[in-house]
């Protein structure tokens, strides 16, 4: 685990300074810059050039240039980026600097395996409650929390101060999980169920389908082996380029 986070007290974020309107790709890409810069801070490092960067986090380095210097950030020529400033700079643009507690609805396969991960903490995310609606499910601990039913999910959404739900129920509860989350004041939504969730405006929704990405990558595979059987071979290009990430 990184020593370079400070996660404040649990809790719905206050009030915040203006932050800078950010290409939805560069919010994107911030993660994968953060995850790069703790690596380079636990292995010691207090600088790296937008080129090292770049690299560690797999992005071309004027894309990498150009996201941060939308965050002011330009690093120091000859020298590079100030590790920790940067870590210190995404963070507070990505809101990480107070840890968020999430709920998680749906304690099946999925459910599981989310609950008993702990990569979440280091990283600015408590999984503060979990709810499902099966009754034999409900009362089970894992990773030292208690599976609760989903009717209690109005009460304990406020009392754990939730701030993100994650939805791991099959696809035709997951609309009606979405409303409950809603109803009770929550606004950013993690989706796992294959559907499109209707919410109403303000409410964030990001969708997570390994199903989706493994069909992109049959689409690449098909072309490269669409190319391969042209006159000349597959011309050489970067693979993550091409897939746009
Ligand atoms: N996004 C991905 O890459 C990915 C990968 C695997 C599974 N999934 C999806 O994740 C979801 C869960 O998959 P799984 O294999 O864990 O299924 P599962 O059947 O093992 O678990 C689903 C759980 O949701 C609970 N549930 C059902 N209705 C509920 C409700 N209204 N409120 C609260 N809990 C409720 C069930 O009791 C069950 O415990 C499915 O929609 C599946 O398609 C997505």
């Amino acid at each position: 685990m990184s020593q370079h986070r400070h996660p404040g007290a649990p809790g719905r974020a206050g009030a915040v300074p203006a932050l800078p309107d950010l290409p939805e790709a560069t919010v994107a890409r911030l993660p994968e810059y953060l995850r790069a810069l703790h690596a380079l801070a636990d292995t010691g490092h207090e600088t790296v050039s937008s080129e090292g960067l770049a690299n560690a986090a797999g992005v071309n380095s004027a894309k990498l240039r150009k996201d941060l210097s939308h965050l002011g950030s330009y690093g120091t020529r000859g020298v590079g980026y100030d590790v920790t400033l940067l870590i210190d700079q995404i963070e507070s643009v990505l809101g990480l600097t107070q840890c968020r507690s999430v709920a998680l609805v749906g304690v099946g396969n999925l459910g599981h395996a989310l609950a008993g991960y702990d990569g979440f903490a280091s990283r600015g995310f408590r999984i503060a409650a979990l709810f499902d609606a099966d009754p034999s499910r409900v009362g089970e601990e894992i990773n030292g929390l208690v599976v609760r039913h989903v009717d209690e999910l109005a009460r304990v959404a406020v009392e754990e101060s939730i701030s993100i739900g994650v939805i791991a129920t099959p696809a035709p509860a997951a609309q009606a999980v979405a409303d409950q989350l809603v109803a009770v004041g929550v606004t950013s939504i993690l989706n796992f169920a294959p559907c499109v969730l209707s919410v109403p405006e303000g409410v964030d929704v990001r969708k997570v389908d390994l199903a989706i990405e493994l069909q992109i990558l049959s689409f690449h595979e098909h072309r490269k082996a669409s190319l391969t059987a042209l006159p000349g071979g597959l011309a050489a290009t970067d693979t993550q380029e091409a897939i746009g990430t």
